[in-house]
């Protein structure tokens, strides 16, 4: 029996963001390994017209959690959900809820964050870290509590090379820039935040690092880890590989490269590409949940959980693998046949926006204007081009991470919590968990059947020989407006033609002697 599974059994677990990409396969794997926990309480706000117990619905009713319902029938009896918006003072959690979410908490799991990189600072302070800090107030209350785990970001501190398993000072202080924003108005806010954020690239990754600053400051005497995965991408083996159900990070790209809209970007081929699965962000989680509250380690232990030091792989060996799966599995209908040119120097990369994204949008548009629609590529496209340049900070760099808090974390468990909870991404074979990672898109993202494959490839093929058609078309009348203008241009003409035309006269004559 895993000593992690069993730790959980019995529990009381509180998760936040746990309707997100990472919360929901934690929620999987919990009930999956300790069917026989407690319960799982989640803060959940209503959202797009949805009730909180539908949201839960539709969670356990997606295939993520089919294998779940077999080992553990009444998971529904086993979630609760409390209404809580993260945003509101006190979360807006009712008096009856908080008095039972303080005496019950054995263990809490804060994944809740915006992920957004354009948000805007006063709303990502307020949910990456004063939402935080009032977590961590809950928490002190909480007389049961043995862990508290708090999900941050391997780029919290992307503005150093080299990163260590410790949390670095800000340049301004959380408190100053929490109370600060509850007195400056938006204008000024937008003003000041270049100067706030300095070396960070956005205010996620910004308000990431502040957010691990208040856990710092504000720990009191909790037992807390910090855990920074790097970019989450597809589970790799649990519950099935290839699942994934948002188009942040790589999933977008991967989409808008299959469909054909995007063919070019400014990245750094050789540079590594720091992705790790979901399913073993969320091993180590609970392996973290477990040692923290069992062995209580004296300070706040925080978690590199990436690839790159252990089993890298770069932008370009992704590209490859990703091209060859679109080879064998293509998305359906198809804006373009999909290519991938990676380009490091700015001014090919304008080139390949100009010549390969934005006039194709141009002519697909006039086809739709001229055929009575509405034309949309080109806005489709400035949306694209605009989040790949979000990115681009990310796929032009590398960073090295220390990993001795996980792979001494990986040492103390026993054989079968290290198969378990295995978050040893050294057994990671890329082409495979890739391939997958694609097949994951296409099924659960895009939603698309298996059964349209055949048809996918068709249309492929007629998109290659338009590509071929328009290419020559073009080349021809550059060409003859190249003749009409130039003496040497013509001569070279005539020169081809003859040669042509005696190679074709010799070749009938011999052919004729032959016979
Ligand atoms: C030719 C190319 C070669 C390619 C080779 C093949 C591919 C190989 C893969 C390699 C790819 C390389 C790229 C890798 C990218 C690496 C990213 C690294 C990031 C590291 C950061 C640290 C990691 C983290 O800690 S957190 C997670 C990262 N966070 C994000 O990724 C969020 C980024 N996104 C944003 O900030 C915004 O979405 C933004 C600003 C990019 C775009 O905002 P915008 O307002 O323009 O659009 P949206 O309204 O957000 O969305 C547009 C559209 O999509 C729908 N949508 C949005 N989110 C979701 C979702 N979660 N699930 C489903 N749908 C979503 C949204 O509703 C909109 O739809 P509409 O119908 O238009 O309303
Ligand atoms: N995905 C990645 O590549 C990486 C993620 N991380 C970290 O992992 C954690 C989880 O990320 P991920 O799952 O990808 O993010 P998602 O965007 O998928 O999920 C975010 C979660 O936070 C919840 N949330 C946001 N705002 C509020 C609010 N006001 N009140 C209540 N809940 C709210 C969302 O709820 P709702 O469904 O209602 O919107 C959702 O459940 C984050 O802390 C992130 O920084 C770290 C590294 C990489």
């Amino acid at each position: 029996m895993s000593t992690i599974a069993a730790f959980y059994g019995g529990k009381s677990i509180l998760i936040t963001g746990a309707t997100g990409f990472l919360g929901k396969v934690l929620m999987e794997k919990l009930f999956r390994t300790s069917p026989d926990l407690k319960v799982i309480y989640i803060l959940v706000r209503p959202k797009a017209g949805q009730t909180l117990q539908q949201r839960v619905f539709q969670i356990l009713d997606s295939k993520l959690f089919e294998k779940v319902k077999e080992v553990c029938p009444n998971v529904h009896e086993k979630i609760r959900a409390i209404y809580a918006d993260l945003n509101q003072n006190d979360f807006a959690i009712s008096k009856e809820d908080m008095q039972e979410l303080l005496s019950c908490t054995n263990i809490i799991f804060h994944c809740a964050a915006t992920v957004r990189f354009d948000d805007t600072l006063r709303h990502a302070v307020q949910l990456n870290v004063t939402a935080t800090r009032q977590l961590l107030l809950m928490a002190s209350q909480m007389p049961k509590l043995e862990a508290f785990i708090h999900i941050s970001t391997a780029y919290s501190n992307c503005n150093l090379k080299h990163i260590d398993e410790v949390i670095y000072p800000c340049p301004v202080e959380q408190k100053k820039i929490i109370d600060s924003l509850e007195w400056l108005d938006d204008a000024i806010i937008d003003e000041i935040t270049p100067k706030l954020i300095r070396d960070w690239p956005n205010i996620y990754t910004y308000t990431k690092a502040l957010g691990e600053m208040v856990v710092q400051q504000e720990s009191r005497n909790l037992n807390i880890a910090i855990i920074r995965p790097s970019i989450v991408g597809a589970t790799w083996q649990e519950p099935f590989p290839g699942w994934v159900d948002n188009i942040n990070g790589p999933n977008g790209i991967i989409i808008a490269t299959g469909k054909g809209f995007l063919r070019a970007i400014k990245a750094t081929p050789m540079a590594v590409a720091d992705v790790i699965p979901v399913d073993t962000v969320v091993n180590l989680m609970l392996a973290v949940g477990w040692y923290t509250a069992v062995h209580r380690p004296k300070s706040t232990l925080v978690y590199h959980i990436t690839s790159g030091n252990m089993n890298p792989c770069n932008w370009h060996k992704m590209g490859v693998q990703v091209l060859a799966t679109f080879e064998k599995i293509p998305f359906e209908r198809p804006f373009r046949r999909p290519n991938a040119n990676f380009t490091s120097n700015s001014f090919t990369s304008q080139y390949w926006n100009a010549v390969s994204h934005r006039a194709p949008a141009i002519i697909y548009d006039c086809y739709l204007r001229l055929t009575g629609r509405k034309p949309r590529m080109t806005k489709l496209m400035n949306r694209l081009l605009r989040t790949v340049s979000m990115l681009e900070y990310f796929i032009n760099r590398s960073w090295e991470w220390s990993t001795y808090n996980t792979e001494m974390l990986m040492s103390e468990l026993s054989p079968e919590d290290q198969r378990v909870f295995n978050f040893d991404v050294r057994q990671l074979n890329w082409l495979e968990y890739i391939e997958n990672y694609v097949l994951g898109v296409k099924k659960y993202l895009l939603k698309e059947d298996m059964a349209g494959i055949p048809k996918a490839k068709q249309r492929l093929k007629r998109l290659r020989n338009i590509h071929y058609l328009f290419n020559t078309a073009l080349f021809l009348i550059a060409w003859r407006l190249l003749i009409a203008r130039s003496q040497m241009a013509r001569n070279v003409w005539f020169f081809i033609v003859s040669f042509c035309y005696k190679f074709l006269s010799y070749f009938r004559a011999s052919s004729t002697l032959k016979v």
